[in-house]
C-alpha cells in the first residue's frame, strides 16, 4: 500500500476469525548484528534483516562511502554509528531529523572523547549533528557512564570495546534503564565469538577480542507483536497466530506475553510461533516499564479501552524518544476519556480509564510510529482515523497491510 496521505480511516471487521501474521524482524537485534558484523569485516551472514527503515538506514550508511551520514529518526543508528565512526576515526558528519537533533547524545560523546575519539558538535552542545574525525589512540581502559538516560549509549560502547587494544571496563552510574537491551547487546556480541563479563551489578568488563564470522537469523520483533496483543485484547473474537515468534527471545519486550496474561490475552507457544487468544482480565494493574519502555504506549491504550486502572512506573525515558511520549499519550488518551497523571515526580503515573461512550476518533501521531500502532487497535472498538500513517515505516512498514489481513477496512 502506498502511504502518502495525511490520514487513514480504519474500521475493523468484528467477526470471529484466526489470522496468521509474519511480523517484521527486530530492528534492535538487526542493528546490533549489522554494526558487529561490520566491526568484524563483514564476514558473517545475516538472515531476515529487518525491513524496518531504521535497519535499512543502518545497512545503507555502513556501505555508503560519503562524508554525511543522515540517520533520519533512528536512535540506535545514531548512537551505534557515533561509536563506530568515533573509534574507527572515520571522517563523518552524523545528522538526523529535527527531532533527532533534540535527542541527547552528550553522555556517549563524552565517553568516546575520553576514550580517544575526536567528536565535536556542529549545532547545540550535547545533541546531533556531530562531526567525527581521526581517533587519537586509546587513552583509558575504564569509563563511568550514566545508565539512567539511554541504554543505547552503553550498547554502543560495549560493541566497540573489544576492538580497543586495551579492552574496556564500563561502570554504570545511577538507575539502569532498558537493561534487557544491554543484555541483548551482550548476547549478539557472544554470537560473534566475543565475551563480556558483569563484575557485580553495575560494571562490565570487555577484554580485547576479535569478532568472528557468524550466521545469524534476526528474531521476529516482540515490540511489533505488542500491537497484535492489543488487537486480540480489544477485538472480541479475533485470534492471532504470530509466525516464528519465539518464547526464548533475547528481546526484553518478550515480557508482553506475561503482562498480557493478566490484561486479557493468553499466549500458547508452538514450534511455529505464538497463538494469541482473548481471556478474562484483571480490573487494575501496576507495571514497571523500566525494562520495556517501548510497550508502554500499547499497554496504556489497552488499559484505557478495557477499563483497567494502571499504575505506570519507569516511564522517564519516554520523554526523549521519537516524541515526548508521555505528553503525547496524555493528549490522545484524553480523547477516549482516560487520564494519565504524574503522581510522584518523574516516577509514577496513574492511568484512569474513562468510558468509551463518546470518544473522539481522530488520533495524532507526533512523528512516532508507536503512537500510530498503539492507537490503531481502537478500530476494533469504533471507527477511527490515524494521522500520518507512513510513520510506521520506522519499525513495521507492513503494519497497515497486516491490519487488512486481520479484517480492517482502511481507506
Ligand atoms: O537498544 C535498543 O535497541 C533500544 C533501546 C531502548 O532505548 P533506551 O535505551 O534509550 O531506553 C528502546 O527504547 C529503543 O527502541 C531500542
Ligand atoms: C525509541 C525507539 O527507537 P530509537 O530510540 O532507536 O529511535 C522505538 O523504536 O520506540
Amino acid at each position: 500500500m502506498l502511504l502518502n496521505d495525511n490520514s487513514i480511516q480504519i474500521q475493523a471487521n468484528k467477526s470471529s476469525h484466526l489470522v496468521s501474521i509474519a511480523l517484521p524482524a527486530s530492528k534492535s537485534m538487526a542493528n546490533r548484528a549489522l554494526i558487529i558484523n561490520a566491526l568484524g569485516g563483514n564476514k558473517g551472514n545475516l538472515e531476515r534483516l529487518s525491513e524496518a527503515r531504521d535497519t535499512q538506514t543502518m545497512h545503507r550508511l555502513l556501505l555508503l562511502n560519503e562524508p554525511v551520514w543522515d540517520v533520519l529518526d533512528a536512535g540506535t543508528t545514531m548512537r551505534f554509528l557515533t561509536a563506530y565512526a568515533g573509534v574507527l576515526g572515520l571522517d563523518k558528519t552524523l545528522t538526523g531529523t529535527p527531532r533527532m537533533q533534540e535527542r541527547p547524545i552528550g553522555i556517549l560523546v563524552d565517553a568516546l572523547c575520553e576514550l580517544g575519539a575526536n567528536i565535536s558538535y556542529s549545532g547545540k552542545k550535547g545533541y546531533p549533528p556531530l562531526k567525527i574525525g581521526a581517533f587519537g589512540g586509546q587513552r583509558t581502559d575504564s569509563l563511568t557512564v550514566r545508565g539512567d538516560i539511554s541504554s543505547q549509549y552503553i550498547s554502543a560502547l560495549l560493541m566497540i570495546a573489544p576492538i580497543l587494544p586495551r579492552g574496556l571496563n564500563i561502570t554504570l552510574e545511577g538507575k539502569i534503564g532498558s537493561r534487557p537491551y544491554i543484555e541483548m547487546t551482550r548476547k549478539v556480541m557472544e554470537r560473534f565469538g566475543v565475551r563480556t563479563f558483569w563484575k557485580g551489578e553495575d560494571s562490565i568488563e570487555i577484554p580485547p577480542q576479535t569478532y568472528l564470522s557468524a550466521d545469524i537469523t534476526i528474531e521476529r520483533d516482540w515490540s511489533a507483536a505488542s500491537y497484535w496483543y492489543s488487537i486480540v485484547a480489544l477485538g472480541d473474537g479475533t485470534e492471532v497466530f504470530l509466525e516464528d515468534l519465539t518464547d526464548d527471545s533475547i528481546q526484553g519486550d518478550r515480557k508482553m506475553a506475561d503482562l498480557m496474561s493478566k490484561l486479557g490475552v493468553e499466549t500458547v507457544f508452538t514450534e511455529k510461533g505464538a497463538h494469541l487468544r482473548q481471556i478474562s482480565h484483571n480490573s487494575s494493574a501496576e507495571i514497571d516499564f523500566s525494562d520495556c519502555p517501548d510497550i508502554a504506549q500499547t499497554i496504556a491504550v489497552i488499559c484505557a479501552a478495557k477499563g483497567i486502572r494502571c499504575v505506570m512506573l519507569g516511564l522517564e525515558s519516554l520523554r526523549i524518544k521519537e516524541t515526548d511520549r508521555i505528553a503525547a499519550l496524555q493528549l490522545e488518551l484524553a480523547k477516549i476519556g482516560s487520564k494519565l497523571t504524574e503522581t510522584r515526580n518523574n516516577e509514577e503515573w496513574i492511568l484512569e480509564p474513562g468510558n468509551l461512550t463518546k470518544p473522539e476518533s481522530s488520533f495524532h501521531t507526533y512523528h512516532d510510529h508507536r503512537m500510530a500502532m498503539a492507537f490503531a487497535p481502537l478500530a476494533w472498538k469504533f471507527p477511527i482515523s490515524i494521522e500520518d500513517p507512513s510513520v510506521v515505516n520506522k519499525s513495521y512498514p507492513g503494519f497497515w497491510d497486516d491490519l487488512k489481513k486481520a479484517g480492517a477496512i482502511i481507506s
